[in-house]
């Protein structure tokens, strides 16, 4: 592996690995332990690459991971880098080539993220584990890269779980790699923390040409920084391939057997629906442009069966509707509110106890939602009294989705 010293992103000397055309790949690979829990196994990760490994609790991702990692010997088939057979290199060498950063809480004790990150210079340093000029300007360089110099003289038990997670990945980084497995780099963490260790990863793979292979349970994330993906479900591969392609509302909802959810991948996210078996619909929703969405969310979370339309294809309120709602009422894109969606739409919002206004941005496509309105009963809306006046709706202000609620009799 050629090292040289180059800038950092943020301007900093460090050793990192510079030149990398490696691949990892899984040929008919057979994993477990007494028992065979994935059997199969095929495919490859090139050098800059992100293979995210999803399945559901107990399916064999971490086990897989280990194997990789020749942690844990194959059942069946074998495990290449750059062609060579991981089982058969020796440790040493090894964990020049693969790190392998795994879920459990680690106990580091009372060393400092520094101390952690020089651990990763174990396949470097000399019998007794001193660190050289280069092993500290490896170590200082990924605590660079991972933007987390300011934590060197930090206790790790003193770290919040993020924290701990950049050192963990700045440890693998140490190590300087070819590939990387990572066991649910992002569990323990909030929203906020696990968008960046999401984002940094993908600057490992895009800038240091490393492979990465990581397990998550976190479809939303996989969809975003994925290259490609394999889904694992019943002991074997599911899916593998494009998230953009293989991820799917049908095979999330196969592979995880969510009955109360639903995914959509152009939205990217799961929503929750209302399609409980309950029959009596309450409420009818007359939305569009992004403004229904979340107050869709809001009654389906609150267990309120409703209807949705007239809404137009490729608005994020119709995917929403689709997800959440027991019926949509929908229109092709960018074409005028027809008879037949009008009709299909006043039926459902006649037969609900109120129908409510979301209060979206009227234009010459859907200005029969207008209609829709003002031929329904009871209407709360979110449109000031102001507004409700002149536009010529007859409808109830609630001026806000808590007062919303409140006439909902929640
Ligand atoms: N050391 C072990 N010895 C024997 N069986 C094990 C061992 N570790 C895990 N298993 C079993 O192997 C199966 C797969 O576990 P694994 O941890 O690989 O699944 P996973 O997909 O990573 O799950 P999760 O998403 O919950 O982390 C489980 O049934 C588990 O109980």
């Amino acid at each position: 592996m050629k090292i040289e010293r180059v800038k950092t992103a943020r301007g900093s000397v460090g050793n990192v690995c510079s030149t990398n055309n490696s691949s990892m790949n899984a040929a008919g690979l057979s994993v477990g332990y007494t028992n065979e829990i994935l059997k199969n196994v095929s495919f490859e990760v090139r050098a800059g690459e992100i293979l995210g490994i999803l399945g559901p609790n107990g399916s064999g991702k971490s086990t897989l991971l280990k194997t990789l990692a020749a942690g844990l010997k194959p059942l069946g088939g074998a495990v290449y880098v750059d062609g060579r057979e991981v089982h058969g290199i020796k440790p040493g060498e090894l964990a020049k080539l693969i790190s392998i950063t795994l879920t459990e809480r680690v106990d580091a004790g009372f060393l400092t993220g520094f101390e952690v990150v020089s651990l990763g210079r174990y396949p470097y340093v000399d019998a007794i584990g001193r660190l050289n000029d280069a092993d500290v300007e490896a170590v200082m360089g990924s605590l660079r890269l991972v933007n987390a110099e300011n934590l060197a003289n930090k206790l790790f038990s003193e770290m919040s779980d993020g924290e701990r997670q950049k050192i963990m990945i700045a440890r693998a980084l140490a190590q300087q790699p070819r590939i990387m497995l990572l066991d649910e780099p992002t569990s323990f963490l909030d929203a906020k923390h696990k968008v960046e260790i999401m984002l940094l990863l993908r600057r490992i793979a895009n800038e240091k040409g490393i492979a990465i292979v990581l397990t998550t349970h976190d479809i939303e994330l996989a969809l975003r920084i994925c290259d490609r993906v394999v889904m694992v479900r019943d002991g074997r591969i599911a899916v593998e391939g494009l998230p953009e392609e293989v991820i799917t509302g049908e095979v999330v909802g196969d592979i995880y057997d969510v009955g109360s959810a639903r995914f959509d991948p152009s939205i990217g996210s799961f929503e929750l629906t209302c399609k409980n078996g309950s029959t009596k619909t309450r409420v009818h929703v007359v939305c569009g442009g992004g403004s229904g969405a979340n107050i869709m969310r809001l009654l389906a979370k609150k267990g309120i069966p409703f209807t949705a339309g007239v809404v137009h294809e490729g608005d994020v309120d119709c995917c929403v509707a689709k997800l959440t709602a027991l019926n949509t009422v929908c229109e092709r894109p960018y074409t005028e509110i027809g008879d037949k969606a009008f009709e299909k739409a006043l039926k459902l919002a006649e037969s609900c106890d109120l129908v409510i206004d979301t209060g979206f941005v009227i234009g010459s496509i859907n200005r029969r939602n207008l209609e829709l309105l003002n031929s329904a009963s009871n209407v709360l809306s979110l449109r000031s009294k102001d507004e409700l006046g002149e536009l010529g709706i007859d409808a109830k202000p609630v001026g806000s989705i808590t007062q919303l609620l409140k006439e909902l009799g929640l």
